[in-house]
C-alpha cells in the first residue's frame, strides 16, 4: 500500500478518514506525524498519553493528533451536607494556575472544620430553544397557544428519542415574527445536551406539522448554550444550585486571616457594587476557576464555564462571625455520556464516588452539581479572605511563580 503521508499529501486519503484504514494509536501518529511534517513543529509531546482512546476517536474527537496533559491537584477533604451529596470529597482540579489549588484547600479546610457546607439544588432542566418564523404576530401568538395547550403531544416525540429523559416543559417567548420554544429536560444523570438537542428536533418537526411555524435553527440562543445570559441566571440551566457555611470568628481568624466585617464589605464593595458597574453577570470572585478546574478533571464540557461563572456571592455578618453563601443558576454536569468516560476524567469522577449512571436514574448528577457548589464555596471563601487580608499578590507571587 502506498505511504499513507504521500497519500494524504497527495489528496488521495482525507485527513479524518485515518482512522478507516488504520486502528485508533496508529491513526492518530500517522496525522501528528503528517501535521509535523507540514508545519515544521516538533509535535512529540502530544503522543505520550494514558487515555485509551478507541472510543475517544469514535465520540469525543475528530482529527486527533494527540493529548494535551493539565496537571491535577486535590483539595480538601472537603465536608459536604448536601441532599444528595453527604460526606467529605477529595477535589480533583486541574489547573495550571499556581495558588488556586492552595487556595480551594484552604476553603475546603475552612468548611470541613465548620461542619461542612449546606447545598441544595433549587433548580433542574436541560435546555434547548428552537426558533421559528411565524407568517405575522397573529400567526406567533398561534403557534404560542398551540405549544402551551399541547404539553403531551411535545413529550411523547420527545420521549420518543430516549429512554431516560422526560420534557419538564416548553416556555414560549414572541419577538415580532419570531417564536422561541424554551424545552427543558430532566436528563437524569447526563448533562443532557446532546439527548436535549435530538429529543427537541422532534418536537420542532411536530410544531411545524401542527401550526405551520417554518423552522429556522433548532438552537435559537434562548436556551442559552455556552453564552452569558440573563435568562439563565433567571430561569436555571442544567441544575440550580447554592451553598452556604457558617463561620465563626476564630475560624475567620485563623484560616482566612482576616474578619467577618472585613469579608462583607470586601464582597459588597468587590463581588456586588464592583461587578455591577462593571456590567458583569458574575457577581463573585473566581467561581469560573472552580468550575473550569473540576470540569476538565471530570471530563465537563469546559464551555459551559460560561454559564457557571454566573455565581452570586453573599455573605453577611452573625452573632459570632459570618454567613458566606454562593448561588450557581447554572450548573450543567453529567456522570455519564459526553467526555465523563475518558479514563483519567472517569477516575476524577470515581474520586468523587460519582462515575456512571446513579440509583436512581440522576442521582450521581446531582450529587455531583452539589459537590460543585460546595467546591466553588471553597474558592470564594479563600479569596476573599486574601483579599480581605490583602494577601493576594503576596499568593501569587509565592505559588504562581515559582
Ligand atoms: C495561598 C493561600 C491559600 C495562602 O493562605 P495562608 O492562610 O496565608 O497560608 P497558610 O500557610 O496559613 O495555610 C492555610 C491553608 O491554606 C492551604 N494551603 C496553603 N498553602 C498551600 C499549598 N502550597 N498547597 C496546598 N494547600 C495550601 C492549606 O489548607 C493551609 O492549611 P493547613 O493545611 O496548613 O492547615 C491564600 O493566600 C489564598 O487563598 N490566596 C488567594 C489565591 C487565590 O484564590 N487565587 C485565585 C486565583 S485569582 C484569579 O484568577 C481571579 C481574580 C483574582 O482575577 C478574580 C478577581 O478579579 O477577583
Ligand atoms: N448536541 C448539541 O447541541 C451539544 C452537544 N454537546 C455535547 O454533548 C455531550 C453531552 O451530551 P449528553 O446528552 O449529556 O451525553 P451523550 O449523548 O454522550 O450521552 C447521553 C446518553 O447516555 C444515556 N444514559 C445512560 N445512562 C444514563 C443515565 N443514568 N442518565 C442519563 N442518561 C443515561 C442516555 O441514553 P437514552 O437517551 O437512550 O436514555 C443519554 O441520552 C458532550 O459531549 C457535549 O460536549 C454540548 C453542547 C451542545
Amino acid at each position: 500500500m502506498e505511504d499513507p503521508l504521500a497519500r494524504l499529501k497527495n489528496g488521495t486519503l482525507k485527513l479524518y478518514a485515518l482512522e478507516s484504514e488504520f486502528p485508533p494509536v496508529e491513526a492518530v501518529r500517522v496525522r501528528r506525524n503528517y501535521v509535523e511534517a507540514e508545519s515544521g513543529a516538533d509535535l512529540a509531546a502530544l503522543g505520550s498519553f494514558s487515555i485509551g482512546i478507541d472510543r475517544v476517536v469514535k465520540r469525543n474527537i475528530e482529527n486527533m493528533i494527540g493529548a494535551v496533559q493539565i496537571p491535577v491537584g486535590v483539595a480538601g477533604p472537603i465536608r459536604v451536607n448536601g441532599a444528595h451529596a453527604s460526606g467529605t470529597y477529595w477535589l480533583p482540579l486541574a489547573t495550571t494556575e499556581g495558588a488556586l489549588v492552595a487556595s480551594a484547600n484552604r476553603g475546603a479546610s475552612a468548611i470541613t472544620r465548620a461542619g461542612g457546607a449546606e447545598v441544595r439544588i433549587t433548580g433542574e432542566g436541560m435546555t434547548r430553544a428552537p426558533i421559528f418564523a411565524a407568517r405575522d404576530i397573529v400567526h406567533a401568538a398561534e403557534i404560542v397557544d398551540w405549544a402551551r395547550t399541547h404539553h403531551a403531544e411535545c413529550a411523547a416525540a420527545a420521549e420518543r428519542t430516549t429512554s431516560r429523559g422526560r420534557l419538564l416543559s416548553v416556555t414560549p417567548y414572541i419577538v415580532g415574527t419570531n417564536v422561541f420554544l424554551r424545552c427543558a429536560y430532566d436528563t437524569k444523570d447526563a448533562m443532557g445536551m446532546n439527548m436535549a438537542t435530538i429529543a427537541t428536533a422532534e418536537i420542532a418537526n411536530l410544531v411545524e406539522r401542527e401550526t405551520g411555524a417554518r423552522l429556522i435553527a433548532l438552537s435559537g440562543n434562548m436556551c442559552t448554550d455556552k453564552k452569558p445570559a440573563a435568562i439563565n441566571m433567571i430561569e436555571g440551566r442544567g441544575r440550580s444550585v447554592v451553598a452556604g457555611i457558617r463561620l465563626t470568628n476564630e475560624q475567620i481568624a485563623s484560616i482566612l486571616k482576616t474578619d467577618a466585617r472585613s469579608l462583607v464589605e470586601v464582597n459588597t464593595r468587590k463581588n456586588l457594587i464592583g461587578s455591577a458597574r462593571a456590567g458583569s453577570l458574575g457577581f463573585n470572585a473566581h467561581a469560573a476557576n472552580i468550575v473550569a478546574a473540576l470540569y476538565l478533571a471530570c471530563g465537563q464540557d469546559p464551555a459551559h464555564v460560561v454559564e457557571g461563572s454566573t455565581c452570586i456571592t453573599t455573605v453577611e455578618e452573625t452573632e459570632d462571625g459570618a454567613y458566606i453563601a454562593v448561588t450557581l443558576p447554572a450548573v450543567q454536569v453529567g456522570t455519564v455520556g459526553g467526555g465523563t468516560g475518558i479514563d483519567t476524567q472517569a477516575a476524577c469522577l470515581s474520586l468523587l464516588g460519582v462515575a456512571g449512571g446513579g440509583t436512581p436514574e440522576g442521582a450521581n448528577a446531582r450529587a455531583f452539581a452539589e459537590i460543585v457548589g460546595a467546591a466553588v464555596l471553597a474558592g470564594e471563601l479563600s479569596l476573599l479572605g486574601a483579599l480581605a487580608a490583602n494577601h493576594l499578590a503576596r499568593a501569587h507571587q509565592q505559588l504562581g511563580r515559582g
